[in-house]
């Protein structure tokens, strides 16, 4: 009997001893050296287990804003932050100069696993893939994703925006106004504009059943699953603990009632997806004349007229589960963002309103707004100077990503003088440079204006980085801004955008970086266009 408690007190104690030196004493040690060699370039943020996690909550409690810390954080000589994840090391750079370093170099890095159920969901789409694989994967992408292939998806961007907005419009008398969940409904735009330029299909008629026989529109099951995916690891601690000792694996094992729930409405996700991509297939076997100008046509003319096309079924749909995430929540936030800051400030609000009215009102001598509307053509787009500048000046002051994936390094390399070793973890942060006041002079200020002035905002390109920069960057970056402008447009005609000044204005990092709530905005219908 003694010895069966000898054993079981020598494993507990050796598994206790692992997670000290793992968790605590390995990380601290690093940060120890890292001090010592670059005493102010360097700020570090040490948390057992869970790195910078605890700095985005206590800025959350204590400013409302999440990354408050990385806003308050500028000093002179600092080129990077260093934090633990786990029981890896990690370098957030901050430094212009360093973040062109770690981005032209990608190479020497691989992305890191969200979670496995993000792995599982899109593993294997361009986000993730490296090496041969992603050149292979971005230089196929990259024809469709060049602007002058994506404005042919203008009218139907257009005509996605009217759908949406239109039905509020409608919904309303002269006199009320109404609480708008600005994220949401833009995500009912965003959304489906992904399911028509990938599937070419709406997203209105496909729909999932659930596991208690419900039926839900396969484009909001998408919306939750991609966002219990990535947070997957900070609602479920069993989850996060498995994950730390068994990364990718982790939810092969043991699985928890939350990651069986998960993983079976992933299956059924991908499942519907299949049935997508094979009843295609089969229709353009018969008919290859009648391919369309949409990702899904292209991946498969392109398996069945080039041999030794590689492109997989799995390939097809994790790039379609992938570009759903990168462009739907993201484009939904970007534009939600520019919603809020344009009814708190109602002088730029009615510049911006006047801007698309000169434009569309010269083609059109009928001023409602579905007529001007409908003048509104893909060449107005470069003329919108201001709106192009809200947009930016949203995504300055919230971008919806804080920072690129963290990547690890897969070799040794020197990034400026910081010296990385392989496994260790490397990240870029956009928020530090975007708020700091000798690049954006009263950074807090809400001022588009700044991009229309000829000053030095754009003299280092890694200044400002919504999108990233580099090769990596991000290849719907177009896409996003025409949806964008569209869907501003729209809305400045329609109604009049008016703060709601009884929600607490919060800015959290959840998967995106955003508004804590979301019904900070309300749409009252105009009552004269011009
Ligand atoms: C405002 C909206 C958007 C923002 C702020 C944004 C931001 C970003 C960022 C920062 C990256 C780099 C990620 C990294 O390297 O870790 C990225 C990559 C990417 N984005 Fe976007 N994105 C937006 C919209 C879109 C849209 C609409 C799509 C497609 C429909 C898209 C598809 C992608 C893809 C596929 C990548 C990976 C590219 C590669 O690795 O080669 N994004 N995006």
């Amino acid at each position: 009997m003694l010895i069966i408690f000898q054993i079981i007190f020598a494993i507990i104690a050796s598994i206790l001893t692992l997670a000290i030196y793992s968790l605590v004493l390995y990380p601290f040690f690093w940060f120890i050296l890292m001090k010592y060699k670059y005493g102010d370039k360097i700020k570090v943020f040490f948390n057992i287990g869970q790195g910078m996690l605890k700095e985005y909550k206590k800025g959350l409690i204590e400013k409302n804003d999440g990354v408050a810390f990385i806003r308050n954080m500028h000093q002179k000589n600092l080129k990077a932050m260093a934090f633990n994840y786990g029981s890896k090391v990690g370098f957030s750079f901050l430094d212009p100069e360093l973040i062109k370093q770690v981005h032209q170099n990608h190479e020497y890095f691989i992305k890191m696993d969200a979670t496995m159920a993000v792995t599982f969901l899109f593993g294997n789409s361009i986000l993730y893939a490296k090496g041969k694989e992603w050149q292979k994967q971005r230089q196929f992408l990259g024809k469709s994703f060049h602007f002058d292939e994506i404005k042919s998806y203008f009218p139907q961007i257009k005509e996605i925006c009217q759908n949406t907005f239109r039905n509020t419009y409608q919904k309303l008398t002269n006199e009320e106004q109404i609480n708008i969940q600005a994220v949401k409904i833009c995500e009912t735009v965003t959304s489906e504009v992904i399911f028509r330029t990938f599937f070419g299909k709406t997203s209105q008629n496909l729909n999932i059943t659930k596991k208690d026989g419900s039926q839900i529109l396969l484009a909001f099951e998408l919306v939750e699953v991609v966002k219990s995916a990535f947070q997957m690891l900070t609602i479920d601690k069993i989850a996060l603990i498995k994950w730390i000792f068994l990364q990718r694996n982790s939810a092969r094992y043991f699985r928890t009632e939350k990651e069986e729930d998960l993983f079976q409405r992933l299956t059924a996700i991908k499942e519907c997806c299949l049935q997508i991509v094979q009843k295609r297939r089969d229709e353009l076997i018969k008919e290859p004349t009648q391919a369309k100008k949409i990702f899904l046509d292209q991946y498969l003319i392109d398996t069945m007229q080039n041999q030794s096309s590689q492109v997989t079924d799995d390939e097809i749909i994790d790039n379609f589960c992938g570009m759903f995430f990168a462009g739907t929540d993201t484009t939904a936030n970007m534009t939600g963002v520019a919603l809020y800051y344009l009814s708190i400030y109602p002088e730029i609000q009615r510049q911006a309103r006047e801007e698309i009215i000169k434009i569309l009102s010269s083609k059109s001598n009928d001023k409602n707004p579905d007529s001007l509307f409908s003048q509104f053509s893909i060449e107005d787009l470069s003329n919108l100077d201001l709106i192009n500048s809200i947009l930016k000046e949203s995504m300055r002051l919230i971008p919806p990503a804080i920072q690129v994936f963290p990547r690890i390094a897969c070799q040794d390399i020197k990034i400026g003088e910081f010296e990385i070793k392989k496994g260790q973890l490397v990240t870029t942060n956009f928020v530090y440079n975007q708020s700091n006041p000798e690049i954006f002079p009263k950074p807090d200020n809400f001022d588009p204006f700044r991009w229309m002035n000829e000053d030095n905002t754009q003299s280092n390109t890694f200044n400002f980085t919504p999108f990233s920069q580099g090769p990596r960057n991000c290849i719907g970056q177009h896409l996003a801004m025409i949806e964008g402008k569209c869907m501003l447009v729209y809305i400045l005609l329609l109604f009049d955008i008016l703060p709601n000044p009884s929600v607490l204005v919060a800015k959290e990092v959840k998967v995106i970086y955003g508004f804590q709530n979301d019904n900070l905005i309300y749409f009252k219908k105009r009552q004269n266009i011009i």
